[in-house]
């Protein structure tokens, strides 16, 4: 019997594998139309501008994980892990590529090694939970790009968002169970302990354009809390990593941790929005905000760690792979226009999977 042959593509953003590579993806990134929306004439000087004034930073977070980012290495870790997690199926043969949007493997390396596996379907899954223009969405329009480059066109299901899928819920609240248990082991009795579920921001006019990441951070916190069930759970949302000068969505992180240092509580600080480490969890929240929250005072500060390869984590995303292909174009997927139904406004996949 011929097996049928199926390509999981995972989008995830990239990040550079070396100090010289630090510039180039800051280029790339901001010189992006989803990420910087100014005219077109304008956008390769102004993105360049921007890159070059970022780089200073960035380099200095990256030399904190000794030059690079660890983003590929832990992706490839979660292809490989989701791979055994879809393999045993006597009638398809699943296999996971990356195709990072900043950083090697670009979209066009990831659709060369997809085409020469000869897939009768292709199944793009974000390894980000919500949907933004800016990350999903920018990928979907690379990925486009990169098939008709090179003439390849199998039949395709793009999954736009899992914010509010039961098995992400359910592993994620199993790491901030143990995290939480944890940091309350160490703390006095008498000090409160508050969940923060931080979320990277967007520039407020994305999401008054009609992004829905923000709506969906929310359905995924909900969800978690859920899932936790703790009661009196004392948890906010943020936002964090603003880059650009404009209004972003609040309230920040920073705004947060001197929240906390006012209450008098220690924090526990759950990412919401990555599901893998790199340098806006391993140097931003780890280092800057633990380094902010001692200074301000905070009485304990601790953070769950990314799902990375959980298997708890793998095992729900391959049921979200199994229940995308299964609905056909149904489940929150694209048909036809590379857009979710309704704006993501009330996203059906969500919705539904809420309601369940
Ligand atoms: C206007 C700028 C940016 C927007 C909008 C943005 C959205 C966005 N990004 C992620 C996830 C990641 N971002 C990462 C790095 C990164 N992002 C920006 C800027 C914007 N992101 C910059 C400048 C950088 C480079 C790092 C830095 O200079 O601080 C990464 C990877 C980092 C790594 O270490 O590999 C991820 C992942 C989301 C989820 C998102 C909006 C929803
Ligand atoms: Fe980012
Ligand atoms: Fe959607």
């Amino acid at each position: 019997m011929s097996q049928r042959r199926i390509a999981i593509v995972l989008f995830n953003l990239g990040g550079p594998d070396s100090p010289e590579a630090v510039r180039p993806f800051l280029t790339n990134l901001f010189t992006d139309p989803a990420i910087l929306r100014v005219p077109g004439f304008i956008r390769p000087f102004l993105g360049r501008y921007i890159a070059w004034k970022r780089t200073k930073p960035a380099l200095e977070n990256y030399a904190i994980l000794g030059g690079k980012s660890p983003l590929l290495e832990l992706t490839e870790g979660q292809a490989r892990a989701l791979e055994a997690a879809l393999a045993g199926d006597p009638g398809t043969a699943f296999r996971c590529f990356v195709a990072m949007r900043y950083w090697h493997p670009f979209s066009d390396e990831a659709a060369r090694e997809v085409k020469a596996w000869l897939p009768d379907e292709v199944l793009l899954l974000p390894l980000y939970p919500q949907y933004s223009t800016t990350t999903t969405g920018s990928s979907v329009t690379a990925w486009d790009e990169a098939c008709r480059a090179i003439g390849f066109s199998v039949p395709t299901t793009t999954l736009c968002c899992w914010h509010s899928h039961p098995g992400f819920a359910a592993a994620t609240a199993a790491l901030v169970r143990r995290s939480y248990d944890a940091a309350r082991a160490t703390l006095p009795a008498d000090v409160p302990l508050r969940i923060l579920f931080s979320a990277h921001g967007l520039p407020e006019s994305i999401v008054k354009a009609g992004d829905p990441y923000q709506w969906q951070v929310e359905r995924s916190t909900a969800a978690v809390v859920e899932a936790l069930a703790i009661d009196g759970l004392d948890h906010a949302i943020c936002y964090q990593s603003r880059v650009t000068p404009e209004v972003w969505i609040g309230p920040s992180t920073e705004a947060e941790i001197e929240r906390a240092a006012h209450d008098k509580v220690a924090l526990l600080v759950c990412p919401i929005a990555f599901v893998s480490e790199h340098s806006e969890t391993l140097v931003e929240l780890d280092v800057e905000y633990g380094e902010l929250a001692h200074k301000l005072g905070v009485p304990g500060y601790f953070r769950v760690p990314a799902q990375n390869s959980d298997p708890a984590f793998i095992v729900a995303l391959a049921d979200i792979a199994r229940d995308a292909l299964g609905s056909g174009r149904a489940l929150c997927s694209f048909a036809g226009p590379r857009q979710c139904p309704k704006q993501h406004g009330d996203c059906p996949h969500g919705a539904a999977r809420i309601a369940a």
